[in-house]
């Protein structure tokens, strides 16, 4: 079978957004009109295809980055949709990590919003192309050239308006294509018939006037375009769409459309600037990985005749089909039924049917090809960020990268009989979500799951109850703390049993020392001379390995240490793997109590945006959180206030927050780093915790 669509006409995108600047309307109508969906659904009523998962509509939030597929004047559009909630940072990473460009939305009543500077910096830092669309024209306080300047002043892009608005708020009707000079006329407020004219009378001057602004920034991009826009001669609609794709591509401007998703307006023109402006695969730089047996760096390109390579980026269970993949093809082609390498976990893997997942109906297809995105029905032991390739040419693609998880609860069924049915559920789920672990304490015998934020495990035990029917109760929530080291120090573990028999002996002497933060564990065999033979090396390493899980304080997990095993002992007859790997993390424990262990905890980089007025309370109330101001900027009226503050003093902070404000602020927060937890803090959460 033959490549449907060519690979130049591929477009993966993703729509990202602050909450609430219409994500999920906008895909909706792109759905809509690239005729996969028949019924618009609104997302207040709860019918939108995008938010397929129950909870998501309850709450009205997009959580998960389901690929759907749709087509466009023979295009193939590839739609990852991205969560805007900063809980779910960890999400947005790995949509953008498989999309080739963006469609940024904003609100035209408030153009740009602190939390969707998040979004947009995330963007930037993977190089990703962009069309910033201002949606919600329609509503009271809409201001396109407002919004755009926003886009410069706090994002500093590069926005280049390609319409203008006809109208604004009641009386938006519709929008001027400044490359055609075209208007597009809706005749109807909900935008069911469109009337294409040339451009009104009392819109003439100020289309124009940002013609001639778009030209003169986008010329920069096309030489030929510059010297005819120079020269004041005739400039041709092919020459500025080249030099706007060319802008674009670069990251060196964003284009700039507008409409009312709501109202049906600007949807099928933003369509067109996607496929104009937005790369296909081809476009965007090879992929590097590492091959495995040599180490050594490789590339793969958009080409169907390259060897396979592809990222799963998402692993959802689906009720129907059990364990869907998603994966998007780097390059080369993968036929269903065929075998690929899974080269991050070193197994070969069947891949049973491979589905395109399209708004309401999943098209099974015999073979992928590269560029494109699709999900894989079979695959048993891929997870998240895994690499698949063929099984004659390996390679590693960059791994993503997941944070540890902050906060953590403990979660029990409401009967008994359904414990069994819980623990699958959570596996499941965490096999799902990178960021989300679970585990049983080996103190109390609770089963405890681990995530990113409150709301983060609170869709975790929704999904319980939805998926896998089972009802759980849940406890406080709690900061996941850590343990570290401040000094170095030698430490000693001997394991000898020798009464009759055959006995134990497991000997070995360590040095640790503190390892900059984030760096994790380190650990370096210096034994020479035989002291410990070779074959007990590996025990003693997993000894030391399974003690970190332990720290010597309150039994947390211990981060940032380097672990050098230099001196030991054995026996002729007794010593074993178990003595070895028991002397290990006798000698971790003794030289940890030695090197002034520390207690760490996860502290949020925080952000709240709150009018001038109540600077002083906010401020307050940060400082007796044990905050620590950053900056302070005035934005239009309001101040924003970013800050660090330990995750222990921010339970019940939106409370808080609005109490002080009168309800007038907000804010978001997300893991920033591990800092030592203060002495009289520590000995509080250590004596509580040994209660
Ligand atoms: N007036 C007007 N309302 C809109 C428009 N687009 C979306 N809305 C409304 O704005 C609200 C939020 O829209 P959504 O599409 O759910 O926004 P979202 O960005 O997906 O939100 P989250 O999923 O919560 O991040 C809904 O009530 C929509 O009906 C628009 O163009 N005009």
């Amino acid at each position: 079978m033959a490549r449907e669509v060519p690979l130049n006409k591929v477009r993966n995108i993703g729509i990202m957004a602050h909450i609430d600047a219409g994500k999920t309307t906008t895909t909706e109508r792109i759905l809509y009109y690239t005729g996969r969906i028949h019924k618009i659904g609104e997302t207040h009523d709860g019918g939108a295809q995008m938010d397929w998962m129950e909870q998501e509509q309850e709450r009205g939030i997009t959580i998960t980055s389901a690929a759907t597929t749709a087509h466009w004047k023979g295009y193939r559009l590839n739609i990852i949709d991205t969560p805007g909630h900063v809980d779910f940072t960890v999400e947005v990473e790995r949509s953008l990590r498989v999309l080739d460009g963006a469609v940024s939305l904003f609100d035209a009543k408030s153009g740009v919003e602190p939390q969707s500077e998040t979004v947009w910096r995330q963007a930037d830092r993977y190089h990703v192309p962009r069309i910033a669309h201002i949606n919600k024209m329609d509503v009271t306080g809409a201001d396109f050239f407002r919004s755009v300047k926003t886009i410069e002043d706090k994002l500093h892009g590069n926005p280049v308006p390609i319409q203008i608005p006809m109208g604004a708020e009641e009386s938006f009707i519709g929008m001027i294509d400044l490359v055609t000079m075209e208007a597009e006329i809706y005749k109807d407020d909900m935008g069911t018939e469109i009337e294409i004219t040339e451009v009104p009378e009392e819109y003439k001057a100020q289309a124009e006037e940002w013609r001639e602004n778009m030209i003169e920034k986008v010329s920069e991009f096309d030489e030929d375009l510059m010297m005819a826009y120079l020269e004041g001669e005739e400039v041709t609609q092919e020459a500025i769409k080249r030099a706007i794709r060319k802008g674009t591509l670069d990251v060196a401007m964003t284009p700039v459309t507008c409409g009312s998703s709501y109202k049906n307006k600007g949807v099928q023109l933003l369509l067109d600037a996607i496929i104009d402006y937005l790369p296909s695969p081809v476009d965007i730089p090879a992929i590097v990985g590492v091959d495995p047996d040599t180490d050594e760096e490789e590339d793969r390109h958009a080409s169907d005749d390259e060897p396979f390579s592809a990222l799963a980026f998402k692993i959802v269970t689906d009720p129907y089909v059990g364990k869907l993949s998603y994966f998007r093809v780097y390059s080369g082609t993968l036929k269903a039924g065929s075998y690929v390498y899974n080269s991050s976990k070193g197994k070969r893997e069947r891949v049973g049917r491979i589905l395109l997942m399209h708004a309401n109906k999943r098209e099974e297809v015999e073979e992928i090809y590269a560029g494109e995105i699709a999900a894989a029905v079979g695959l048993k032991d891929t997870s998240t960020g895994d690499t698949l390739c063929s099984e004659d040419d390996l390679i590693i693609l960059e791994n993503m990268e997941f944070p540890e998880p902050v906060i953590s609860v403990a979660i029990e069924p409401k009967t008994k009989a359904s414990q069994d049915k819980m623990s699958i559920g959570l596996q499941k789920l965490a096999e799902e979500d990178p960021t989300f672990r679970t585990y049983t304490d080996e103190e109390t015998g609770q089963t405890i799951i681990a995530g990113m934020g409150e709301l983060h495990l609170d869709i975790i035990v929704d999904r319980l109850l939805r998926e896998f029917k089972v009802e759980a109760n849940i406890g406080n929530p709690k900061v996941s703390y850590r343990e570290g080291i401040l000094g170095s120090a030698d430490g000693e573990g001997k394991f000898v049993r020798q009464s009759g028999g055959r006995g134990q002996y497991g000997h070995a002497k360590i040095k640790v020392e503190p390892l900059e933060a984030g760096k994790g564990f380190e650990f370096e065999n210096n034994i020479v001379g035989g002291a410990i033979p070779k074959e007990f090396i590996g025990p003693t390493q997993q000894g030391i390995e399974e003690a970190m899980q332990n720290g010597v304080l309150g039994g947390y997990e211990v981060l940032d240490v380097k672990v050098s095993l230099y001196d030991g002992s054995f026996h002729d007859v007794d010593s074993s793997e178990m003595a070895f790997k028991i002397a290990g993390s006798m000698a971790l424990r003794d030289a940890l109590s030695k090197a002034n262990p520390v207690l760490l905890e996860p502290v949020m980089k925080v952000e709240i945006v709150t009018p001038e007025e109540y600077m002083g309370d906010v401020i307050g109330d940060i400082n007796s959180r044990r905050g620590r101001m950053e900056g302070m900027e005035l934005v239009a009226g309001a101040q924003i206030v970013t800050c660090y503050v330990p995750l222990a003093e921010m339970f019940g902070y939106a409370t808080s927050l609005r109490s002080n404000t009168q309800g007038r602020a907000n804010y978001s927060m997300q893991f920033d780093h591990y800092e030592q937890v203060p002495k009289n803090v520590s000995e509080e959460v250590l004596n509580g915790k040994n209660k």
